[in-house]
C-alpha cells in the first residue's frame, strides 16, 4: 500500500507570521510526499518559496469551478497550479453548510481541478441528526453519487463526519473502518479514503491504524508544527 496521506487544513486561520514559523517547521522535518498543507489563498505563495526543495505538496481549501472570465472574488485551478498547488480540498462540510455549495458543484469543481492537473479530494460526511436517524449512509452514497464517471485513481475522498470536526470528539475506530469500506463498497475497493475531524497528536497513531484508513485530514492541529509532526510521524 502507498503510504498514509497526511493533509493540513488551516481553515481560515493563520498569518504571514504563522506561515513563517510553522512551514519551515515542516520543510526541516525531512517528511515525504505525502504530506501536504492547505492554505487560505494569500499565503500559497509564501508557503511554496519555504517549501522548495522538499517533497511537502501544497494545497487550497477550494477553487472556482469556472476556468477563466469575469467571475470577480473566485480563483481558478490553473492559477492554483500556477503557483505551486498540488492538490485541493473539495466540498468541505463547511462550504456546504455556511456557503450553500451543493454535491453537484463540487462535482463541478472536482472536473475544473482535474482539467489543471491537482489532486481533489472530495468531503463527505452525515451530521449527527443524520446519523441518529440511521441514515448516515444514504447521505454519503448521494454525496459520491456526483463522482460517477470520474475514474477513482484521480481524487481521493475525505470522510468527515460533521459531528467530530472540530468538536473534540473522533468518530469510534468501528465508525470509522464501516464508513471507509461503505465508501470504498460504493466507489472502489482502490479509493484512497481519508478520515477527517479531530485528529490530533495523540490520536493519530490510533486512527491510522484502523482498516480502510489511506490517511488523514487534519484541522486545528496542523496549525501547530509540533502537534502536526506528530501526526505526520504516525503515518505508516
Ligand atoms: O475539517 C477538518 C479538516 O478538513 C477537521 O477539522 P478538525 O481537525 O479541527 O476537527
Amino acid at each position: 500500500m502507498a503510504r498514509q496521506l497526511v493533509v493540513g487544513n488551516w481553515k481560515m486561520h493563520g498569518s504571514v507570521g504563522q506561515v513563517r514559523s510553522v512551514v519551515p517547521e515542516l520543510a526541516r522535518a525531512e517528511l515525504g510526499s505525502n504530506v501536504s498543507i492547505c492554505m487560505p489563498y494569500p499565503y500559497l505563495s509564501l508557503a511554496k518559496s519555504l517549501l522548495v526543495d522538499t517533497p511537502v505538496q501544497l494545497g487550497a481549501q477550494d477553487l472556482c469551478e469556472f476556468h477563466i472570465g469575469a467571475y470577480t472574488g473566485e480563483v481558478s485551478a490553473a492559477m492554483l497550479a500556477d503557483v505551486g498547488c498540488e492538490l485541493v480540498i473539495i466540498g468541505h462540510s463547511e462550504r456546504r453548510r455556511y456557503f450553500g455549495e451543493t454535491s453537484e458543484t463540487a462535482a463541478r469543481k472536482v472536473r475544473a481541478a482535474l482539467d489543471a492537473g491537482l489532486l481533489p479530494i472530495y468531503c463527505v460526511g452525515e451530521t449527527q441528526e443524520q446519523r441518529d436517524a440511521g441514515v448516515a449512509r444514504d447521505v454519503i452514497a448521494d454525496e459520491l453519487k456526483v463522482l460517477s464517471g470520474v475514474p477513482t485513481s484521480l481524487y481521493a475522498v475525505a470522510y468527515e463526519p460533521m459531528w467530530a470536526v472540530g468538536t473534540g470528539v473522533t468518530a469510534a475506530p468501528e465508525q470509522i473502518s464501516e464508513m471507509h469500506a461503505f465508501i470504498k463498497q460504493t466507489l472502489s475497493q482502490h479509493t484512497c479514503v481519508l478520515y477527517g475531524g479531530s485528529v490530533k497528536g495523540n490520536n493519530a497513531a490510533h486512527i491510522m491504524a484502523v482498516d480502510g484508513v489511506d490517511g488523514v485530514l487534519v484541522g486545528g492541529a496542523a496549525l501547530s508544527a509540533t502537534e502536526f509532526l506528530r501526526i505526520c510521524r504516525a503515518a505508516h
